[in-house]
């Protein structure tokens, strides 16, 4: 517990910085940046327990497969695990050619070398220099000023010269970074950085890349953008450099941040599949990735097995992925409540596939990232007659009438209340089966006898009825159709207030399924459904299923 009578007094505002003619408010972003992957190294380091051999190897061949072109696969110095996972990429052939392996190193010799020893024999690679620069970290870590700062980048800076000249069999690229340079004044950031690029003398043809990490979120995403477009416009030979986005998650903005950093110029993006990393995470290169692609942009990675992407993940970072996690948590193309699953059902129904996708709801269409549609709509105590409709006829063919929706609604949502769980689509098929095709009593249909002429039909059905014991009764009626027939010979006064039959499935196995609105003794209306491989007797089992539905109901008078 705080002593003190305002705890949120130990904190202060970020200041803002002073770019007035900023430009990246009115940027969109339309061409997808340099990825890479950082799972191996900064979400490795963040695990309660760090991946094997085995595991990593696992998880770098999903990333190749996915696409990323740019890997941060170990900090080689760190431990002998990481250093031996960098000769077995290397040695057992698994770097494609078009993919680049990096490694991380702090700017002290020993572990300089050791790096440069782990990338021995490698086609091309990124060695990545970090220190960290801000004035807490200057003062409470490393214990030196501005200029000692720069001097432990400069001098590794110049390590790094040596280092690569004695291995010349490797393409080499140097990577930069100011860490905790969003914490930094960004004239020191800009003065270490460009100090870091005298050394490394880079050219359009042969770029460095200075990324510039958001290593603790400090602010909100305007502040980065603004670092990142201030820092593109003041950092020397802008093209010769890359610029590249490493942003956390601590104040749960990292994704905009990475977002407003690439409109404000920046050209590489750093992060974790699902944004596992240190603390909050680091930010999620599937999100950054899918936002791009809703919004017409190919991200060039490929998502389309993400739930398969998404296994890898979880077991090898031993971390589960939250069910409402963009694109990919198991709720979220899942809609429970009754209005969404109207929208979403009427908007699958109208989408065309080369349309602009338009379903309400979905901000991507489930099949782009593998996913089916099935799964789109679940039943809760929240879900109306949409998502039940939904599901019938997804899984089942069944097409209830509209107004048999909302009575069948109320049916399962009194099912619902009762389970307090959510219902499968198999559930609600049962219920449909035990409150309407099942409803026999006081009359089951037996058999029945139709005779048709001219237009008139003639009926008689045998009747087993359970009013007072068991007793078989036949009913005769004529009409202008068989329906009609059948209602002329009940002994109870009914009246059909609606009625409907569609097919299900086709050829030889093809049923059809009647509808029926009855109103029987003039009381409230209600629904019968019958299923059989002949229509006539499909709809006569509507019938009675509505009349015995009715006929059990309490407010109904027996007949
Ligand atoms: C934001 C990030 O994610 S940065 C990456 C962080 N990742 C990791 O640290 C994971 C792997 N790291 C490790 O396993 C260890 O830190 C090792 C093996 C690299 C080094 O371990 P140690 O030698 O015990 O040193 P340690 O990391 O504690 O650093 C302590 C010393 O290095 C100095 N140092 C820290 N960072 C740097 C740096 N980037 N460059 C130069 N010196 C540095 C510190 O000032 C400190 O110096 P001091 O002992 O004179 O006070
Ligand atoms: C080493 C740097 C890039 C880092 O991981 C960070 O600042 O978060």
């Amino acid at each position: 517990m705080s002593m003190l009578k305002d705890p949120s007094s130990k904190y202060r505002a970020f200041p803002t910085i002073d770019i007035p003619d900023r430009t990246w408010p009115s940027k969109t972003i339309t061409a997808a940046p340099i990825w890479c992957s950082s799972d191996l190294r900064d979400g490795n380091q963040s695990l309660i327990e760090p991946m094997d051999a085995v595991k990593k190897l696992r998880f770098w061949k999903t990333l190749v497969q996915v696409g990323v072109k740019e890997i941060e696969a170990s900090f080689p110095a760190a431990s002998q695990t990481d250093f031996d996972f960098v000769r077995t990429l290397i040695e057992d052939g698994h770097i494609p050619d078009d993919t680049t392996i990096q490694v991380l190193t702090q700017g002290r010799e020993d572990l300089i070398a050791r790096t440069f020893e782990s990338l021995r024999g490698a086609k091309k690679a990124i060695v990545h220099l970090y220190n960290a620069t801000s004035p807490s970290f200057r003062r409470i870590v490393f214990n030196q000023d501005k200029d000692g700062i720069k001097a432990i980048a400069v001098n590794a800076a110049k390590l790094f010269v040596k280092y690569a000249a004695q291995q010349p069999e490797t393409e080499w690229t140097f990577e930069y970074s100011p860490e905790t340079f969003s914490a930094t004044e960004l004239e020191f950031a800009k003065e270490v950085c460009d100090a870091v690029i005298e050394v490394w003398n880079p050219t359009p043809e042969h770029k460095v890349i200075l990324n510039l990490p958001a290593t603790v979120e400090c602010a909100t995403p305007n502040i980065y953008a603004d670092q990142i477009e201030w820092f593109g416009r003041h950092i020397n030979r802008r093209d010769s450099v890359i610029i590249s986005l490493h942003t956390h998650n601590d104040r749960g903005t990292g994704v905009a941040a990475t977002e407003l950093g690439l409109m404000a110029g920046a050209d590489r993006v750093e992060g974790c599949l699902f944004g596992n990393g240190e603390r909050t995470g680091n930010v999620d290169l599937v999100t950054v990735a899918l936002n791009l692609y809703t919004q017409g942009v190919d991200p060039e990675l490929d998502f389309s097995d993400i739930d398969g992407v998404r296994k890898v993940v979880e077991e090898c970072n031993q971390i589960p992925v939250h069910p409402r996690h963009p694109y990919v948590g198991d709720l979220v193309h899942t809609a429970f409540s009754g209005s969404h699953q109207d929208a979403i059902r009427k908007g699958f129904a109208q989408q065309q596939p080369d349309e602009l996708w338009e379903v309400p709801y979905l901000p991507i269409d489930p099949a782009d990232i593998g996913r089916s549609y099935e799964a789109v709509i679940r039943v809760n105590s929240q879900s109306g007659k949409g998502g039940i409709a939904y599901l019938l006829e997804q899984e089942y063919g069944i097409n209830l009438p509209r107004r048999m929706q909302i009575e069948f609604s109320q049916v399962v949502q009194r099912e619902t209340d009762r389970l307090g769980l959510e219902m499968t689509a198999q559930q609600i098929h049962a219920l449909l089966h035990s409150e309407y095709l099942q409803a026999n009593t006081p009359y089951a249909l037996v058999s029945h006898r139709l005779q048709e002429e001219n237009g008139h039909s003639a009926v008689e059905v045998e009747v087993s009825s359970k009013g007072q014991g068991e007793t078989n009764l036949h009913w005769r009626g004529k009409g202008n159709g068989a329906l009609e027939a059948l209602v002329a010979g009940l002994p109870i006064p009914v009246e059909i207030m609606d009625y409907n039959e569609h097919a299900i499935g086709a050829g030889t196995n093809a049923k059809a399924a009647a509808y029926i609105e009855l109103r029987v003794n003039g009381e409230r209306a209600v629904h019968g459904v019958g299923i059989d491989e002949n229509i006539t007797t499909a709809s006569f089992k509507a019938l009675f299923s509505a009349l015995n539905r009715s006929l059990s109901q309490p407010e109904a008078k027996a007949a």
